[in-house]
């Protein structure tokens, strides 16, 4: 069954056209990668998906839900990480979460979430002496707290190292095995082949192929989504 459905959506800044008729369906319990070079497209996507951001024409629903004319009982329902997200430098963990649970109808327990994701020790830390690995960690909890059917990662793991790269990619995996769709927006094909079912390359606001990482790979009758990548955009990953 389609949790998302987006037909031929659009939208435009002052400085062009951002996104040019993108049609997506996401499966529930899948994860779904959203790929591209810079300026694709790709977070304007998905903020017109969650509800964030007014849609210039096009169809979207998302768990049978218009982002736009039911964004509130959407909001309920989801969970959603954005790029470059912060919180005050002075929040410890365990406020950041128990503020977080505060704005949904029925939250998850955010002890036992900060339990499962290993916070606990940390929850009287202050947010700004979190490592970029922590505070990745607890922006994946937080997503969570609303007890979400889908969550949006907005390039999760930039700027983390190779080590706490491979640790939040075990977490997404967590949320999959627990039922919960994910869409993650990515710059790394090694991210999106370790991690995604499907993969949709959006470039100048469209989408340019669509596929789970092997029939990506075949299609553009190359060795690794890296250069699968380059062969379908004629651009270099990052
Ligand atoms: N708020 C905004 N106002 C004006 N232009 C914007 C705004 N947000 C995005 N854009 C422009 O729209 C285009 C698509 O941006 P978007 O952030 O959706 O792409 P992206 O694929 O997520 O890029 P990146 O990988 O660099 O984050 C870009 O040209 C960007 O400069």
């Amino acid at each position: 069954m389609a949790v998302i459905e987006i037909n031929d959506l659009s939208k435009s800044y002052r400085s062009g056209k951002a996104v040019d008729g993108v049609s997506l369906r996401v499966e529930r319990g899948e994860i779904f990668g959203i790929a591209g070079p810079n300026g694709a497209g790709k977070t304007t996507v998905v903020e017109c998906a969650s509800g964030l951001r007014r849609r210039d024409g096009g169809t979207l629903r998302v768990l049978g839900l218009d982002p736009q004319s039911d964004r509130r009982e959407l909001l309920q329902r989801i969970g959603v990480q954005l790029q470059e997200a912060a919180l005050p430098d002075a929040i410890k963990v365990g406020e950041a979460l128990r503020m977080y649970a505060s704005f949904y109808d029925k939250p998850a327990d955010w002890r036992e979430l900060m339990d499962e994701w290993g916070l606990t020790d940390k929850r009287r830390a202050g947010f700004a002496s979190l490592s970029g690995g922590w505070k990745q960690r607890l922006f994946i909890a937080l997503a969570l707290v609303g007890d979400p059917e889908v969550v949006f990662l907005d390039e999760l793991t930039t700027g983390l190292d190779p080590s706490a790269r491979r640790t939040t990619w075990g977490l997404v995996r967590t949320m999959r095995e627990r039922g919960v769709t994910v869409v993650l927006v990515t710059h790394f094909m090694d991210e999106a082949e370790a991690l995604c079912d499907r993969i949709a390359i959006i470039d100048r606001g469209r989408v340019v192929a669509e596929g789970s990482p092997d029939e990506l790979i075949r299609r553009a009758k190359s060795d690794s989504l890296d250069n699968a990548f380059f062969a379908l955009t004629g651009r270099e990953t990052a």
